[in-house]
């Protein structure tokens, strides 16, 4: 669904992200972690387009084998260079991102921040007269969308009223608004309470059921239990790339970034709660 070949990122003379091959299956829920500083955000941003790469290549393949059944569009099954595709390109491939700091618009209500993404991704999204039964039509998403991250009891107030761990479910709806194939999850536990944890996991695996999903995570115990697969960055380059147990047991992976990890441990170099101005407290045990 979507690969990189030798992907490469330098900023002045650090190399951020450094000759990564790196491909996501349809199906797949796919874990990316490392240490701070790793280049594991470097990575998403060159995937959606918000940073152009310095060499390698990004191609894109809509479609699983049973969307292409069921009658796909014609780009379905064909691989598409999008190495230098612009953000609201790869947006309308259906490669959509939720962000690590909150990203939505705080005064206007939950089911707003929901039918605006609808609307914004539907196919009259800049047209001036807009029609009214497609307007409907986003209303009726939004409110589905809302049921499924959880918040149609919240649909009507302010988004800035919402906890830390709301808010973070509703940046996955309003990823989930834009109808993405691929969904780039950038620590969607940052900062939520330990209560919360398990609302944010039982989030995670439901969307992968029908996405694709590339999750950045620092949370070892999610990572473990939600993982298809775990690929792990170092310095930039990908030095693992495996099941969870497999990635758990390998030696470099321990060296560099889970020396010591045990289940439900926390160790000092989570980045946590760094971009949590609510009052939720840090995320739950199992950081690294
Ligand atoms: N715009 C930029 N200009 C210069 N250096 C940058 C820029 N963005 C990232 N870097 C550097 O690239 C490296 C990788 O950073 P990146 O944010 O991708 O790591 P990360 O794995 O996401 O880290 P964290 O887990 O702390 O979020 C770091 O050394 C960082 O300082």
């Amino acid at each position: 669904m979507l690969r990189t070949t030798g992907l490469t990122k330098t900023f002045g003379g650090l190399t951020a992200v450094d000759g990564v091959d790196f491909e996501l299956g349809g199906d797949e829920l796919c874990s990316l972690i490392g240490p701070n500083g790793a280049g594991k955000t470097t990575f998403f941003n060159l995937l959606t387009g918000a940073l152009t790469a310095t060499a390698g290549t990004i191609e894109f393949r809509r479609g699983s084998e049973s969307s292409r059944e069921d009658g796909g569009s014609d780009t379905d099954g064909a691989w598409q260079d999008i190495t230098t595709a612009a953000p609201h390109e790869t947006a309308a491939m259906g490669i959509h991102r939720s962000y690590q700091i909150t990203n939505v618009f705080p005064t206007s209500t939950v089911f707003e921040n929901v039918r605006i993404a609808a609307q914004a991704n539907g196919d009259d999204a800049t047209t001036f007269w807009r029609n009214a039964n497609h307007y409907d039509e986003y209303e009726t998403e939004a409110r589905a969308i809302l049921e499924r991250v959880g918040l149609t009891e919240h649909a009507s107030v302010p988004a800035s009223s919402l906890s830390h761990g709301e808010k973070r479910q509703l940046e996955v709806g309003i990823a989930l608004a834009g109808d993405p194939d691929v969904l780039l999850l950038d620590e969607p536990n940052a900062g939520v309470s330990s209560e919360s944890v398990g609302d944010i996991i039982d989030l995670i695996e439901d969307v992968a059921t029908d996405h694709a999903v590339l999750l950045v995570e620092h949370n070892m115990d999610i990572v473990m239990n939600v993982s298809d697969r775990v690929v792990v960055l170092n310095q930039g380059k990908l030095i693992a790339d495996g099941s969870p147990a497999d990635v758990r047991d390998n030696e470099a992976v321990q060296r560099a970034y889970l020396g010591g990890y045990e289940s439900g441990t926390r160790h000092s170099s989570e980045s946590d709660g760094a971009d949590a101005p609510d009052e939720e407290s840090a995320s739950a045990e199992g950081s690294v």
